[in-house]
């Protein structure tokens, strides 16, 4: 028999867990056992929810007996759900989710399961192949005030970025189809922009223009904009569900890298006792989705989630090893996903580059819209200054050091500052 595992941490004053557990998993699966006639257990048999393991946790002495809970993973049998994310997801936390203090908290897949995701199409090194830069982190940056600009306007905004000498372009991802700013014709400006850049940095450049409208027209949607010359896609997952970024990355003609924006995850990951962890919203799930970026709010910058969940993220989107629940003998295996490139984001400023090549390493794409428009001496300044602060990491030089022989650095560093 196949199994996915879900984890959950439940906490209740008083509950005994362990029956807890056992109604979850019957409850979510053949929905009771023990009356069932044993002719008719036979039959169930196989579409019964197993309880994995019961941990509790009792509150130490002093601590709130609110704070009492236990984590227990739940064994879903394959067979009583269709491969795909909605079926996972409604069987594992659909009624669940709304009944007390109770977090999904993690999700192992089984190989069965896996199997029906190609995952992303490009992932992390295609995106590296598609630039040809190998060996140090990307750098992307956002638009900026997007709204009611019309075409030269956003075209003038793409250029300046362009000659900061980024990876990635995005749209602010509150840019939706427009009389002004059409997908087709923005795409077509961006792209004569980025050609024109091209000429001066000597780099490539990949944009990202926002995917939007009505979930039935996204494929006709995305033909269109890679028809103009796209050569990246920004897509909300969240408002539109991970079945859509499924269907979207799977597609023949989506033949370009997907950027999952975070918008809505607010909605679900921050409570420690309701929602989704943000390992399982923003990692697991958008990388079997098919994201082969993906954004979230970085631990030190305007919108802030912990250390401690940004690194679960990190994980679940690089993670190669084969991991979870043995079943029939196989480890559920992360292998064949390509993996999925991270990208903490609000806020950032050169002066926090030290802390995210130190918590993220060199595969991360360093994010910012305002750490670059905002720059004293203009957005092509402000591309120039994350650069330079990316290089003197790499050089094992103090930013401020390094920001003595580099202006554009040291503006930054006088308007925001370092992390310390
Ligand atoms: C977590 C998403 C970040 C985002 O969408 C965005 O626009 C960030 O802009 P800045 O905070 O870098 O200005
Ligand atoms: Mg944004």
């Amino acid at each position: 028999a196949s199994y996915c595992i879900a984890t959950y941490r439940c906490y209740d004053e008083k509950a005994d867990f362990h029956k807890k557990a056992t109604g979850i998993a019957v409850g979510l699966t053949v929905g009771s056992w023990t009356d069932l006639p044993e002719a008719r257990k036979a039959e169930m048999e196989k579409h019964l929810g197993r309880v994995v393991s019961v941990d509790v946790h009792e509150p130490a002495a002093g601590e709130s007996l609110g704070e009492r809970y236990a984590d227990i993973r739940i064994a879903y049998p394959d067979v009583n759900f269709s491969r795909d994310i909605p079926a996972l997801l409604v069987t594992v936390f659909g009624k669940l989710s709304m009944d007390g203090r109770i977090k999904l908290t993690d999700l192992t897949f089984s190989p069965s399961f896996l199997d029906a995701f190609p995952g992303p199409r490009f992932g992390l090194q295609g995106v590296r192949d598609l630039l040809g830069v190998q060996d140090r982190p990307l750098l992307m940056s956002i638009f900026k005030s997007v709204i009611g600009h019309d075409l030269p306007a956003l075209r003038e905004q793409f250029y300046q970025q362009a000659l900061g000498g980024v990876d990635l372009i995005k749209d602010d991802e509150i840019l939706f189809e427009n009389p002004l700013t059409p997908i087709e014709r923005r795409v077509e400006v961006c792209m004569e922009a980025a050609e024109q850049a091209g000429r001066e940095t000597g780099q490539k450049l990949l944009y990202a223009a926002n995917l939007t409208g009505p979930t039935f027209g996204l494929v006709e949607q995305a033909r269109r904009a890679i028809g103009a010359g796209a050569n990246a896609l920004l897509f909300n997952v969240l408002a539109y569900g991970f079945d859509a970024l499924a269907e979207l990355s799977r597609h023949p003609d989506v033949n370009v890298p997907i950027m999952a924006h975070p918008a809505l995850a607010g909605a679900f990951y921050p409570s420690a006792y309701h929602g989704i962890s943000a390992n399982v919203l923003l990692g697991k799930l958008m990388r079997l989705a098919g994201a082969d970026l993906v954004l979230f709010p970085s631990p030190y910058g305007s919108v802030v989630m912990p250390l401690e969940e940004n690194m679960a993220i990190k994980d679940a989107l690089l993670t190669t090893e084969a991991s979870g629940y043995v079943t029939g003998g196989r480890a559920a295996d992360q292998l064949s996903l390509r993996t999925s490139f991270p990208v903490p984001s609000a806020g950032i400023h050169p002066g926090l580059v030290p802390w995210i090549l130190r918590d993220f390493g060199h595969d991360v794409v360093v994010n910012a819209g305002g750490g670059v428009h905002g720059h004293p001496m203009g957005a092509a300044a402000g591309g120039r200054a994350f650069r330079q602060a990316i290089d003197g990491c790499l050089s094992g030089i103090p930013l401020r050091t390094y920001a003595e022989t580099h202006p554009e650095l040291q503006a930054a560093i006088q308007a925001w500052g370092i992390k310390e």
